[in-house]
This record gives structure tokens, sequence and C-alpha cells, in this order.
């Protein structure tokens, strides 16, 4: 046997190539789908020089993504101490009260669970055989919550990131969670690696697992590794490609051991393995496809390409095999990442030109460190010292002190401070180069706006942010000091997916989120971090309503009563609008007006009018959505006329028309996921079917079944209380907002009935 790595638990953190070396994630979200019908954007504008193929090259910028509860921070905190980022292992939800670095706020670690991404970053020498450079890799890691309340940290996080390795138990294998990560992968184009984490436990079953990647997140996948021993005897992995066993030993499992000699038990199972392995690749590779018409064996050289190729190309999963907690098979994975997942320049992502109309097509960016800056701000974060930004620089450099532009509001701006993020801690730094993530100081903007030096105007796509589905009204006990909004405010710059708004008949406020713990922990921080305590009302669904038809409006708004007088009059129409999958947006302000019939001074109040008739509904009072507002005349006074008069015209001219639209209530319809023993599937179907649930899915293994259905959120009350009793307290669920749908037509009846009566109660 030979010993390969002894690694050096502890590298300093300022190692001088380090610093030059953090790097981070791209625009996956411009990567198409290989079998994507549109055109491929034009090749970039900006070379890359050798000096940033050499840094790029050794770079990867990835995301650590699962279902609950599948490992992702006891794998991450690996990392870390295998790569010398960290010096010790302390567990989530150790005995030692310290918790894992990733979770580093004290709600994560007293609840066991992540609720924000944290950044990271660490260099891996790897123990492949493809690789003899022996330079070593920068790895910038983001790891994200599995709790589906807390979706926007994953999606936020793969928008910028350019691989991923997606966490999966060895035992419950595919759960509601992973689809959804699986959706959001998708969604940006990040390819990823999966790893068959808790392969120490009873029942640990990967074959189980390849087979469910391969039938329900529909991607060809094949493990490149068999486990040596199984469960509790589980020490180490076959690797298949290099045809070698790779073994885990010394503190904590540090040293990586690596043997020519395949152990007899499981030589026939790694054969078998290795030729499933190239028959999947052959259907999804060309080169491999053709060796093996020819009756050819493909090299491990060859072998180990295609994986990348097909594996950067969405075509394919290598699947890794491990146990994060026992300290088993981390390594071989980081040798995965290195090997398969792509640098910042093997991705292709775009840009708007905004000088040019919206159907121009996007403008390449390349990784250029001498182009012209791009930087993404996707997450941000207010800390002692003012906002914290995240920005994903994409082309051209960021340096400390340099006057940046934002590209939405065209505002100038000097970067007074920038860092590399290590979880919550810092490391300030002078510049950063193109690929990299980084943080800075003291720069007011949203999340989503794009940045440049001033000498383009290209503004990239922002995320993908969901509606919310619950709502609860809010107050503080006592006297209401000013914390109560400031962290309100806070909370709602931070997270997109977390609204606030004063009801104006109740004169509550109320805040929207994900889900019950998602708006639970937000009152929770409140009380923590602003000393505001806060009773609650009942969690209620947020309903919307839409329109079903067209409708057209001519509205003139006239006032005359005696001073100055009011007149605006708009014409046009609202059509349904279908939610850009892209982005989520489904509303949207459009001016035809052509010739001067209104004033281009008017349009903005008009534009404001339209997003503010949209917060209130005329049936139920709840949000509007799906609707399309089009201006397409209109007319005005010399005198008479106004901001103000022209926002109440639109106000006016929207409620006439969403009435004559056949305006209809939405409900949220959410994907439940039950696991509970099999003596207990009829009583849970039976329990689901009550609440009006369709079952799309479901699946009994061993002695446990899995039901998916989707059930309205409103019929989901008090689910918990009945699972237990349906299931002796051994049933688990977890749900996730899937869609808004229809309600039934006697829901909508009692919701605009409610509705009335608050309104007649108020006159
Ligand atoms: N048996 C076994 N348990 C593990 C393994 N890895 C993690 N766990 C346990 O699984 C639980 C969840 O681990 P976490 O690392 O918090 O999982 P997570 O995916 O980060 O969790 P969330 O971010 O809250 O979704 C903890 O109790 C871990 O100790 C493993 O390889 N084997």
């Amino acid at each position: 046997m030979m010993l390969v790595r002894g690694c050096s638990r502890f590298t300093p953190l300022l190692s001088p190539w380090r610093l030059h070396s953090w790097r981070a994630a791209s625009a996956a979200a411009a990567v198409k789908p290989a079998d994507a019908d549109t055109e491929a954007p034009p090749p970039p504008q900006h070379k890359l020089a050798e000096r940033d193929v050499q840094r790029l090259t050794f770079q990867r910028n990835i995301g650590v993504s699962a279902h609950i509860d599948s490992g992702k921070t006891t794998l991450t905190e690996r990392i870390l101490y295998y790569t010398g980022r960290i010096r010790d292992i302390h567990e989530v939800r150790g005995r030692d009260s310290v918790g894992a670095k990733m979770d580093s706020m004290d709600l994560e670690r007293e609840k066991g669970i992540t609720i924000q991404s944290a950044a990271t970053f660490c260099d891996w020498e790897t123990t492949s055989p493809i690789d003899a450079s022996k330079q070593k890799y920068a790895i910038n890691i983001i790891d994200t919550p599995g709790h589906v309340d807390f979706t926007i940290e994953v999606e936020r996080a793969l928008r910028v990131l350019d691989g991923a390795i997606l966490v999966l138990c060895a035992v419950a294998g595919v759960q509601s969670q992973t689809t959804t990560v699986d959706r959001q992968m998708r969604r940006y184009g990040v390819p990823r690696i999966s790893f068959v984490n808790k392969m120490d436990r009873p029942g640990a079953n990967p074959w189980r697992i390849v087979s469910q990647i391969r039938s329900k997140l529909r991607i060809p996948a094949a493990a490149v590794q068999v486990p040596i021993g199984v469960e509790d005897g589980f020490k180490g992995v076959v690797d298949l490609v290099y045809w070698r066993a790779i073994y885990n030993e010394g503190q904590k499992g540090i040293d990586v051991v690596i043997s020519e000699e395949i152990p007899a038990d499981v030589l026939d199972l790694a054969k078998q393995k290795r030729t499933e392995l190239i028959e999947q690749l052959a259907e999804v590779d060309e080169e491999i496809g053709d060796l093996i018409l020819n009756d050819e064996l493909p090299s491990n050289d060859q072998l180990a390409a295609a994986i990348r190729r097909s594996t950067i190309g969405l075509k394919f999963s290598p699947v890794f095999l491990g146990s994060a907690i026992k300290n088993t098979a981390v390594q071989p994975l980081l040798d995965g990442v290195c090997a398969y997942l792509p640098n910042p320049s093997e991705l292709d992502v775009v840009a708007h030109d905004t000088n040019l109309p919206i159907s121009a097509p996007p403008v390449p960016l390349a990784p250029a460190a001498d182009a012209p800056l791009v930087g993404l701000a996707f997450k941000l974060e207010e800390g002692r010292f003012g906002q914290l930004t995240y920005m994903r620089v994409y082309q051209g450099s960021l340096k400390k002190a340099n006057l940046i532009y934002n590209a939405r509001t065209g505002k100038k701006v000097k970067v007074p401070r920038l860092v590399r993020m290590h979880s919550n801690e810092m490391e300030d730094i002078d510049s950063i180069g193109p690929g990299e993530i980084c943080a800075i100081f003291g720069v007011e903007c949203s999340s989503g706006d794009t940045f440049t030096d001033g000498s383009t105007s290209f503004s990239m796509t922002s995320m993908f942010v969901p509606e919310p589905v619950i709502s609860l009204a809010i107050k503080a006990t006592g006297i209401e000091t000013p914390n109560f909004s400031r962290a309100l405010n806070r909370f709602k710059k931070e997270d997109p997916t977390f609204r606030v708004h004063l009801d104006q008949e109740s004169k509550e406020t109320i805040i929207s989120g994900m889900g019950e713990l998602h708006l639970e922990i937000y009152v929770e921080r409140m009380r923590r971090e602003y000393n505001v305590d806060c009773v609650t009302g009942k969690p209620r669904v947020a309903f919307r309503e839409t329109i079903s038809k067209r409708s057209d409006f001519v509205y003139v708004h006239k006032k005359q009563t005696g001073g100055a007088g009011q007149y605006a009059k708009v014409c046009g129409y609202i059509e349904p609008m279908e939610m850009d999958p892209e982005t989520g947006k489904d509303v949207m302000f459009e001016n035809l007006i052509m010739g001067g019939t209104i004033p281009t001074n008017y349009i903005p109040a008009i534009e404001k009018g339209f997003y503010e008739a949209l917060e209130k509904g005329t049936l139920t009072g709840n949000p509007i959505s799906g609707v399309r507002f089009v201006l397409t005349d209109g007319g005005y006074h010399i005198v008479d006329s106004s901001e103000l008069a022209f926002r109440n015209a639109t106000i006016g001219a929207f409620r006439e028309a969403f009435r004559a639209a056949n305006a209809i209530v939405l409900e949220p319809i959410m994907k439940v996921e039950v696991v509970a023993p099999s003596e207990f599937q009829s009583n849970v179907i039976g329990g689901l079917n009550t609440r009006r649930g369709t079952i799309v899915d479901s699946e009994v293994r061993d002695d446990e079944f899995t039901a998916i259905a989707d059930v309205a959120l409103n019929d989901m009350f008090g689910y918990s209380n009945q699972l237990r009793g349906a299931t002796q307290g051994k049933g688990e669920f977890s749900m996730e907002y899937k869609t808004h749908m229809p309600a039934l037509m006697n829901l909508q009846m009692e919701l605009e009935a409610a509705y009335k009566k608050t309104l007649l109660a108020k006159k």
C-alpha cells in the first residue's frame, strides 16, 4: 500500500498563493442545456490571456445542495478539514457544542439546520493520476440550506456557481427536496456530480440511488466507485476509472491510502459496475460510443475525459459514494470536483446590452482580467460595518477604491472595502479577478443588481424569486420601537422571498414568506438581534388574484373642485401573462404610446399606479399576479394633468378592466412528501385524499413507503397532528410550494364573502 497524502492539517490563512487564487462562480443561468434549440451566442469579445487560462484552469466554484439532513454541512466540514482550512472537525449538533463552521448563526447551531448559505474557499491537490501538474486547485464552496423555506438561498447560490455536488442519503435516496434542487440546477444549467452519503447507515443501497437518479431526476448517471465494506464495515471505495482502491486512515481519515489491489470480495462487482459506467457513457458521449461500436475499450484517461465532457455538457452525472460522518471517501469526491466539474472559462456566460432593444442577442462575457468589469450582486447581508454585498465577478477585475456603476440605477459608487468570506469570517483583499466571488462593504444596492466599470451598459438577468405562500400579522409586544421596522426593512432587503406590507384596512403589519419555519426564524431573529418581542396572528394562506381574459380600458379621471383640477386619460388593455421561468416575474407594464398623447414624464406615474393597483385585488383583497398592462393611448390637459392624476386614472382604469377580465382567486398548491412505515400506507393515502390531495408518486421500499401528493396549502392546516395519529407518531412529512392554481368556486365565494364583510364593517 502507498500513503499518498499525509496532508498538513492547517494551511496558514493568508498563504500568498491563495491570496491570488480565490475564484468564484459563474452566471450559469446563461448556460444553455445541451439540447437547447436557441441559437448559441457569438464568441466573447475579449480573448483570454495565457495568465487568465492558467488561473482559471485550477479554479472551481461549487455549491453543496440536497434534501434536508442529507449531510451537506457535515460533508463541507470534512472538506474544510482535509484541505487544511479548519484545524478540527465539529459536528452539527455535536457534543462539543461548537457546531459546524458553515452553520455560524446561533439559531443554526441550536436547531441543527442551515438557514443561510455560507461561502468559503480552500485549496486541494488532487490524487487523480490524470493531473500530473500537482498544482493545487482553488475551490470556492457555498453550503446551502436543505429546508425548502430557505429555497432562495439555494436559488442565488446556484445562480452564480459553476458546478455542484448533489448530496443524497444512501438510504432515503431521491427525496422531495432533491427534485427541487435538481430543478434549480437545471434552471441555471449547473453541472453536478452526485454524492451518495451515509454509506455507513443500515440499509444503505447506492445502486437503488443510482437508478433513482436516472429515473426520477431523468439524468443519465453511473457510479464511478463501488464501496469496500457495507454499513458499519464501510471503509473505502474502488475508483472505477483508475482502477484502484482508496481508503482513509489516520486521525479523522486525514490520510488517503491508495492501493492497486482491488479486494477480492468486490472485484466482480467492480468489473460489472465499470462496464455499466462505460455503457452509460456510450449513450451520451460520441467518442465512447464509437469505441464501443468498434469493440474497443476506452483507456482510463479516455474514460475520465468522457465523464468530464458529458458532465459539463449537462448530459451525465458521475456518482460518488461515501460517509461524511465516518470520514470515509470524502477526498476522492474532492478529486472528482477537480476532475469533472468545469472551471469558470468553460461555461458560456452572457449579459444584455441595455442600450440595445430587448430582442437583441445577448453579449457573451469572458473571464478576462483586462476586459471591462461586469459583476452581479447576488446576496446582501446587513453587518456591523454596513451592508455586505456578495458579488460574482464575471468579467474584468474589481479593485478596492475603484468606482463602479450600478446598471439598474445608473449610480456611481466607490468600493471602500473588499473581502473574501470564510463562513462568518472575512479576509481583506485589494482586488479580485474574473470568475471569482467576493463581498464588498458600504455599497447600497439590491439583490440581483449588475455592476460595471461604466464603459459598458451590460446587465445580467437576475435570479428566480418564488412568490410567498404564507402570511402572518405581526406586532411588537408593548410600545413599538424603531427597531421593529428597522428589522423588517433589513430582512426584506436581504431576502426577496420575505415580504412586508401594511394592510390598509386592518392597519396590521403583514409578513409573508415561504413557510411557517421561514417566518418563525425571522420573528426569532427580531427578538435576538433587535431586542423586539413580537406577537403574531394565525398563519394565513397567501391567496392571489388574477385575470383569465383580456380586457380593454378607456378611462378618464376628472375632478374639478374649485381649485386646480385633475385630468388624465389612459387607454389600453390588460391581459393574462405567464410567468417568466427564468426570473419568476409574471407582471409587466408596457408602454406602446407613440406621438406624445401622454407626455413621457407622466409614464412613470402610470407604471407606479399599475403596480399599486396590483397590491390589492377587488375580489378578496389579495395581491394580483399574472397580468400584463399595455398602455396604448391617452390624453392630458395642459393645466390640470399631474402625476397624481395619471396615477389615480391608472388605478381606476385597472380596477374597472380587472372586473371585466373574469378575475379569479388563485391558491398555493404544495408538493407534500410523506414517509412512514408501510403498515400505515392506506391510512396516509386516505388522509391525503380527504384533503383533496392528488397522489403523484409513491414508492415502497423495505418497511417504509413514500407518497408524494399535490395538496392545496389551505387544506394542509393541522396535517402534522393528523399524520401523527394515523401513523402512531412514526410518519414524517415535508412540503414545498409547487404552483398557484385557481381555487374551487366555493372557496372563492367564501373568500369573497369574508372580504365584503370586512369592508362593510369598516364603513
Ligand atoms: N449515519 C450518517 N449520518 C450522517 C452522515 N453525514 C451526516 N450525518 C448526520 O445527518 C444529520 C444532518 O447532517 P447535516 O450535515 O446537518 O445535514 P444538512 O444536509 O447540512 O442539513 P440542512 O442544511 O439542515 O438541510 C446530522 O445528524 C449528521 O450527523 C453520514 O455520513 N452518516
